[in-house]
């Protein structure tokens, strides 16, 4: 008996292949579809869709809401847990990467306004920024310091009627140990192009935007709408803040820190939309977050009124931090940042967007730089 091995006959290579290929097209016809449609599936749905393997998906229980990963040219990210259920986005990279790419390496165009370098950053001092009076500042609004569990709210939000200007209350309470609350503005942030490639991506992003919530738990706190993932503006932004924190820490002449990880958020103000008075670092997960951020963004000519984000300085009242009655206005400028310490008590004044349009948001990407 001969012990040679009987060569199997060549099988059809094109044939299977060709088999191969047409199933690919199909799937990724598949992920398109949804990608573009904006619906969200559960787990099992996204797993069977995708092919992977039950390791994978059951990885996905110990995974955070902030979890999102790449598959091929689409960016797959967890998007809610509700009841037993996980709900996914699938979202197309190719244009957006392609468009992100370019960002840093455009020609100088002649609307373009050259991206200011750390070194000739202009930072408006506090007092020669705009501060105002014409709201009625809350009393006794308490916050420890870096303590409890979520958002500490005032014990007492009563509203006092105040007619005198912002410089007066300054100056009377300087003499009662108030502790003026620094902060840094810098205008034209990005170049139009990137501005303009940042409002498109929104604009296009708006099916995935969901109502934001807030730690109190109190649906009346905060009205507004998030985009969870965005990753490109987001590593953008964060850059962008990172390269600059010596230069902001140095201008706020605030105690200097290691800085560790830098957040982004991409929020969207319309009609009504309001956040009322918090801190930023009042619960555990983010006690050490040190200097908050807001990078303001719109459509021109600009087309709501209002969102003035209002911040109050302190006093220290038997070991708390307490916002005081003085405060500064800052207006959500196009196109300009401002650095803040995260402990002091801030609010965004309500919106009024009359078309209700969402292109006519206030919109922002704001974060927190966080100490190592
Ligand atoms: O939008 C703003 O001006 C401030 C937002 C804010 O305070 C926050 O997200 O914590
Ligand atoms: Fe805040």
């Amino acid at each position: 008996m001969s012990t040679k091995k009987t060569t199997p006959p060549p099988k059809s290579i094109q044939e299977s292949d060709l088999g191969k290929v047409e199933n690919l097209v199909r799937q990724l016809d598949a992920v398109k579809h949804i990608a573009d449609s904006g619906y969200w599936l559960t787990t099992e749905e996204l797993s069977m869709l995708l092919g992977l393997d039950s390791a994978t998906t059951a990885s996905f229980v110990y995974k955070k809401e902030s979890y999102g990963f790449a598959w091929r040219n689409f960016d797959c990210t967890l998007m809610r847990r509700q009841d037993k259920l996980s709900f996914w986005s699938i979202r197309s990279q190719t244009s957006q990467t392609l468009e992100f790419q370019n960002l840093n390496s455009l020609e100088v165009e002649s609307d373009r306004i050259p991206i200011p370098s750390p070194e000739n950053l202009v930072i408006l001092p506090s007092h020669l920024q705009n501060t105002s009076a014409e709201m009625e500042p809350p009393q006794n609004h308490v916050v420890k310091l870096s303590q409890g569990n979520g958002l500490v709210l005032p014990t007492q939000a009563s509203y006092n009627q105040n007619q005198e200007s912002n410089q007066h209350q300054e100056s009377q309470e300087a003499e009662s140990g108030i502790i003026p609350t620094v902060y840094a503005q810098i205008d034209n942030l990005l170049t139009w192009n990137q501005l303009r490639q940042l409002f498109k991506y929104v604009i296009d992003q708006e099916p995935n935007f969901v109502p934001t919530t807030n730690s109190a738990n109190d649906p009346f706190y905060r009205r507004s709408m998030y985009l969870f993932s965005f990753p490109e503006f987001a590593r953008m932004m964060i850059d962008r803040v990172r390269s600059i924190m010596p230069h902001i820490i140095s201008h706020l002449d605030i105690q200097n820190f290691t800085v560790g990880d830098i957040e982004a958020q991409l929020t969207a103000h319309n009609d009504g939309n309001y956040y009322k008075i918090h801190n930023d670092n009042g619960s555990p997960d983010c006690a050490n977050r040190e200097l908050t951020y807001v990078y303001y963004f719109h459509r021109e000519p600009k087309a709501f009124s209002g969102g003035e984000l209002v911040l109050y300085d302190s006093v220290i009242k038997d070991g708390y931090l307490v916002g005081a009655k003085s405060f500064k206005t800052i207006q959500p400028r196009n196109n300009t940042i401002v650095f803040f310490p995260s402990r002091c008590m801030h609010e965004v004044l309500p919106v009024v967007c009359p078309s209700k349009a969402f292109a006519d948001s206030r919109f922002t990407i704001n974060g927190w730089v966080r100490h190592r």
